[in-house]
């Protein structure tokens, strides 16, 4: 891995607020239209998520044929977009919405349509309304699976945000808000 992400020295790592979902059980979407997760974007990867123990969650996704980049695997931008999510899931645990501000990827392996990522991300700590994200993929079903081996990783920066933020875009809205946190605040 060849990233310069280095976390602050003055990072907290804070508490998951007490409505975030007990280990194992289902996150809800952040907001059904979302191309990552939303169940109501059929163009979308339909990504389906779970919290894990304290500030992790894990994410899964099926590699679609319509995914493809390179023959016969994954486009670098589609993986990109499912640790976006996948870290940006992991902010739920704060129940604050956030946004994306910097997120960096290493692609490790080839991933081969038709495999089944799981994503494991976590938030690594806060500074102010900075909160420092990160994750790994491994494949979990399909030709290569082997869950011992990390195929990509990520590490992100996210802001936290209030309504203000998506008030500025809010003509622009396509559907309704169908969840009590992340960034369907609109
Ligand atoms: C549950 C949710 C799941 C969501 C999954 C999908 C998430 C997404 O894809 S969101 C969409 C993509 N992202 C966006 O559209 C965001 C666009 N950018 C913005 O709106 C703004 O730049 C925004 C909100 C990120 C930051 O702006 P603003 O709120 O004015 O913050 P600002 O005051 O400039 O910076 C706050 C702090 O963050 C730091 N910061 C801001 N941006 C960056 C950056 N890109 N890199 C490093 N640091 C940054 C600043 O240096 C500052 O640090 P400090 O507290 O130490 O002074």
């Amino acid at each position: 891995m060849s990233s310069t992400w280095t976390l602050p020295d003055d990072l907290t790592v804070p508490e998951p607020v007490e409505f975030f979902p007990a280990a194992g059980e289902k996150l809800p979407q952040h907001w059904s239209k979302c191309f990552g997760c939303g169940d109501d974007q059929p163009a979308g990867m339909a990504m389906s998520f779970r919290a894990g123990n304290g500030l992790e969650v894990t994410g899964r996704l099926e590699v679609a044929k319509k995914y493809q980049g390179g023959p016969g695997v994954i486009h670098g931008g589609i993986l990109s977009t499912a640790f976006d999510e996948a870290q940006g899931m992991a902010c739920m645990a704060l129940g604050s919405p956030v946004v994306t501000g910097h997120l960096e990827i290493d692609f490790a392996r080839p991933i081969p349509l038709g495999s089944v990522l799981e994503f494991r991300a976590r938030i690594d700590g806060v500074v102010r309304r900075k909160v420092y994200t990160s994750a790994e993929a491994v494949i979990v079903e399909g030709p290569t699976a082997d869950p011992d081996t990390v195929v990509g990783t990520s590490r992100g920066l996210f802001l936290t945000i209030t309504s203000e933020h998506f008030a500025k875009t809010k003509e622009f809205v396509d559907g309704e808000p169908t969840s009590p946190f992340g960034t369907s605040s609109v």
